[in-house]
């Protein structure tokens, strides 16, 4: 039977990468649903290309040209968005690939599992900042979220089998990023085009940045607490540079399981959206004949300090991670339009931390209130 996808974020790069995952796979998946933004005209030749249930625009000034351009097909269009949350509560998919990037990617995605729909989870930041809630919904629904970001999938596999075995600790492999080695004196002067340049990596602009600053890391400890159950302690970085080891699990027997491969997200979106089988294909595959080094270090936490402000926020836990994010967003967004320094984010990032008020359980809607005031404030600090 052919599995119906709903690409949440389609003309992003997890997005592009899971239609092309779907095109070659066409008798076992299919996509239903697809979303943009802003860009119209990706989401257009999608919609032509893919023939699906029917496609969000989330700026609403872009309906008309999405309508008209799909006028001879018996595509539906929605816009705005509210209409990405309609779409979610829907029944013509079976599984939502989230990839939606930011705190936008919350509310589908709950609605989605609210609605019963098995989840492949790019968008971190839906744990991030309601962890709790969501995978709790997802428990009530019996709903599976399968993690689609390469650490998290790593862990995930090395998991399948283990039943209740007991997890000493999980690694999770950072790159290091574009500026692994440098110091202070250096970062304060790169910008936005050194920062983009992901040595392993071809993403999206802000999970660039965030791993340029390692606040990806500090995001992705958040996520793998929630995914798969951790307390703060068991959850350790180590940078490798050569992003071949995508993470590891150490267990109580001091057994260590690694999953590994050439880095290459189509691999992690096509294992969640064919879990539990695997399929073949044919991505390059890591060659082990090649004079390879894996090497691994302690990240520089001196001089990259948003894995440290993330790691305080992980161990605090209530609505820290929710500030933790709304600050990154409004600081890396500012960064990526040259307002602020590289340095700057995470003194933007920290002012957030010590002014909005700390709550212990937060309820779904105080998530939403810690986030616009994080984000207020953030932006205030910007324009001064
Ligand atoms: N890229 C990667 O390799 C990896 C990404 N991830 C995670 O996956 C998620 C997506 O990342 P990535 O694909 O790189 O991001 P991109 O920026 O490439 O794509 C984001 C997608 O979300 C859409 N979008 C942006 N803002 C909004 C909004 N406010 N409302 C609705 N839709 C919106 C974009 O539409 P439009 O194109 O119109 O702007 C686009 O389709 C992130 O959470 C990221 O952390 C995790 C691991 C690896
Ligand atoms: C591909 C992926 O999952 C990214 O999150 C990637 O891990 C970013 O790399 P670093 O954050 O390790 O630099
Ligand atoms: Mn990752």
């Amino acid at each position: 039977m052919v599995k119906r996808i709903a690409i949440f974020g389609s003309t992003g790069s997890i997005g592009t990468q899971a239609l092309d995952v779907i095109s070659a796979h066409a008798d076992k998946f299919s996509a239903e649903v697809l979303t943009a933004q802003s860009n119209h005209e990706l989401l257009i030749q999608q919609a032509l290309k893919f023939n699906p249930n029917c496609v969000v625009i989330g700026d609403d000034k872009k309906y008309h040209l999405v309508k008209e351009a799909l006028a001879s097909t018996d595509v539906k269009v929605f816009a705005g968005e509210k209409a990405l949350e309609e779409v979610a509560a829907m029944d013509c998919y079976d599984m939502m690939l989230a990839a939606i990037v930011g705190f936008a990617g919350l509310k589908p995605t709950l609605q989605a599992i609210e609605n019963g729909k098995a989840i492949a989870l790019a968008n971190k930041e839906t744990l991030v900042v309601a962890g709790d809630i969501v995978m709790q919904k997802a428990l009530e629904k019996r709903v599976a979220v399968i993690p689609v970001d390469s650490e998290h999938s790593a862990i995930f596999q090395c998991l399948v089998g283990e039943g209740r075995n007991k997890i000493e600790q999980i690694i999770l492999t950072a790159s290091g990023g574009p500026f692994l080695g440098r110091k202070p004196n250096y970062l304060v002067n790169v910008k936005r085009d050194h920062a983009l340049q992901h040595p392993n990596w071809a993403m999206g602009a802000k999970i660039s940045i965030d791993s340029a600053t390692l606040m990806n890391k500090g995001l992705e400890m958040i996520e793998a607490k929630w995914l798969f159950n951790l307390k703060p302690d068991q959850i350790k970085v180590m940078v490798h540079p050569q992003s071949i080891i995508h993470s590891m699990v150490q267990f109580e027997d001091g057994s260590v399981k690694a999953q590994m491969g050439l880095p290459d997200m189509k691999l992690p979106i096509q294992y969640a959206i064919a879990f539990p089988q695997r399929i073949p294909s044919d991505f390059p595959r890591y060659d082990f004949k090649k004079p390879n080094t894996l090497t691994f270090e302690e990240p520089d936490l001196r001089t990259f300090r948003n894995l440290v402000l993330a790691t305080e926020a992980l161990h605090k836990g209530g609505n820290m991670p929710c500030i933790l994010n709304a600050a990154n967003e409004v600081a890396v967004y500012a960064f990526l339009r040259n307002r602020i320094g590289f340095l700057d984010m995470t003194e933007v990032v920290e002012q957030a931390l010590n002014k909005v008020a700390f709550i212990e359980k937060p309820s779904l809607q105080q998530y939403y209130e810690s986030d616009g005031e994080a984000r207020t404030f953030a932006a205030s600090l910007i324009q001064m």
